[in-house]
């Protein structure tokens, strides 16, 4: 049997704002940081170890596994960035608030958008800023690979290829691994690993910041999982992320 823990990273400036971010590279928000900083030390609660993590190019997520490590003192553990652990690209979506952009198009279009698993939100052209070959840091993908706009199928299909090469072998080899994430690169790898339909998946949501802990069996299938923390809490979180307009702290 294997332990795994998934993260989202912390509130970031754009959930506060509740914009669409993609690949939009914002920081964490301050309670972002408290929130990554408190779930490092419920795991070190939990007497949680890991001998390696994972993360994506984005710094909210980066920043959220450094948080978390600290506390735990295990900032020393090799750590792999990949762009394949990117949240899912919003395409022209990015930049743009939540609340307006349902105004303009309608509720039901913006949760087809957010929610379905192949339908893409408005691509970029390439000429536009947003599109991540303008970007040093993705000099090193292939041009094919790089998106103007993604579904969440297009985000499983690389998140499960980075799952399968870089990070099953090594929990198969008892590695303890960590991998904090975003929302809907999350919810790819979750619709991989618990084997989801696609109609299963759209009504997974993340909240940020709280580790999701799984225990797989030999073949890396779940056993097991539950997020840490009190339900209260973490039920509040999950309608936040369900429902981004609704809540007022
Ligand atoms: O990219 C974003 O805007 C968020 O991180 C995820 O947003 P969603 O919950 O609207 O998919």
């Amino acid at each position: 049997m294997y332990k795994l823990v998934l993260v989202r990273h912390g509130e970031s400036e754009w959930n506060k704002l509740n914009l669409f971010t993609g690949w939009t590279d914002v920081d964490l928000s301050d309670k972002g940081v408290a929130e990554a900083t408190a779930a490092g030390k419920l795991l070190k609660d939990e007497n949680l170890v890991f001998d390696v993590a994972y993360t994506s190019y984005l710094k909210r997520a980066i920043k959220t596994l450094h948080f978390i490590l600290e506390p735990m003192n295990l900032l020393w553990i090799p750590t792999h960035k990949t762009w394949q652990l990117n949240e899912r690209h919003y395409g022209a979506l990015q930049g743009l608030s939540k609340l307006k952009t349902a105004q303009k198009y309608g509720e039901e279009q913006v949760m087809l958008w957010r929610r379905s698993y192949d339908i893409q939100p408005p691509a970029l052209t390439k000429d536009d800023d947003r599109f991540p070959r303008h970007e040093d840091k993705y000099r090193d993908v292939p041009d094919q690979l790089i998106p103007l706009a993604e579904s969440l199928k297009d985000t499983v299909v690389r998140v499960e290829d980075y799952w399968e090469k870089e990070i099953a072998p090594q929990i198969k080899q008892g590695k303890h691994v960590i991998i904090a994430a975003h929302g809907n690169s999350l919810r790819a790898l979750i619709k991989y690993l618990d084997n989801l339909s696609n109609e299963e998946i759209t009504d997974l949501n993340i909240p940020t910041g709280i580790p999701l802990v799984y225990t797989l069996d030999e073949q890396l299938r779940p056993l097991e999982k539950y997020y840490l923390g009190s339900d209260q809490h973490i039920q509040h979180k999950l309608e936040q992320v369900a429902h981004p307009d609704n809540i007022l702290e």
